[in-house]
């Protein structure tokens, strides 16, 4: 089939509206274009057009890939539930343009906040979520304060020259370890601590409370019948026996 004979201007134009035109020669019969405009779509289709985050969907598809992870390799992974106080309230008071900026700020906060490694999503309306890899809980507690205080010592001046300072709750759960579970659960978990958080007074941090397990090498290779030399992990994510 000829690239030419395909209606590709509504994916051009979608891309265009959405700040990201493809540049670089166009059409023709260049599979190459038609690779990097479907490239481009699947970014888009991963993105949160209001703050530029993982949305949902790439949120729920990094969450089951972290659970394999975690599955495999005991590793200690947090998720944090991140919800902007009162929120209805900036919208009702300042508008919605007003709500929308609080948004992009509150992400942008989440972002300076953590390591290029975890997933900082827009989860919903004003929720985000954050998945937090090789994470241990003095390490956990701490991100997720810095987070708390981030956001309150940022106030946004709007357009008026009102300042406006917002507040976010925060939940988290950590990834139960050398256990297979859902998704849904682990989000649950976290979902009861920001539910906390709301309920004890807003601004402040709840996290289920995790010991932080010592798993030898010994009793990897056991779990996971290595033997002991195999002191390395390879391209599909084995167990780093040792690597603790
Ligand atoms: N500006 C703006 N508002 C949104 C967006 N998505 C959801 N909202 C609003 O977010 C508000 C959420 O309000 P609630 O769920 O009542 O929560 P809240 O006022 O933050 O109260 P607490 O969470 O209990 O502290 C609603 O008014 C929604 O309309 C968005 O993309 N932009």
């Amino acid at each position: 089939m000829k690239i030419d004979s395909l209606h590709l201007d509504h994916a051009q134009a979608l891309l265009a509206r959405a700040g990201q035109p493809l540049d670089g020669p166009q059409g023709g019969e260049d599979p190459a274009y038609l690779q990097r405009l479907i490239d481009a779509l699947c970014e888009l289709s991963l993105r949160d057009p209001l703050t530029g985050l993982s949305n949902r969907r790439h949120f729920l598809a990094a969450l089951d890939q972290e659970i394999d992870r975690v599955t495999r390799a005991g590793d200690m992974a947090l998720l944090l539930l991140v919800d902007i106080d009162h929120f209805k309230r900036v919208n009702d008071t300042h508008g919605h343009p007003a709500g929308d900026q609080v948004i992009r700020a509150v992400a942008q906060c989440l972002s300076a906040c953590v390591r290029p490694m975890d997933t900082v999503s827009r989860y919903g309306g004003e929720e985000f979520a954050i998945i937090l890899p090789s994470c241990q809980s003095v390490f956990g507690a701490q991100v997720a304060e810095r987070i708390r205080e981030r956001v309150a010592a940022t106030p946004l001046v709007l357009e008026g020259g009102d300042t406006l300072h917002f507040t976010v709750s925060i939940g988290g759960a950590y990834a139960p370890q050398w256990l297979r579970f859902t998704a849904a659960a682990w989000i649950e978990r976290a979902d009861e601590q920001l539910y906390r958080a709301k309920a004890e007074g807003r601004n402040r941090v709840c996290l289920e409370p995790q010991a932080d397990s010592v798993v030898s090498a010994e009793e990897k290779s056991l779990l996971f019948g290595l033997s002991p030399v195999d002191e390395t992990t390879d391209n599909e994510g084995v167990p780093s026996l040792g690597a603790d």
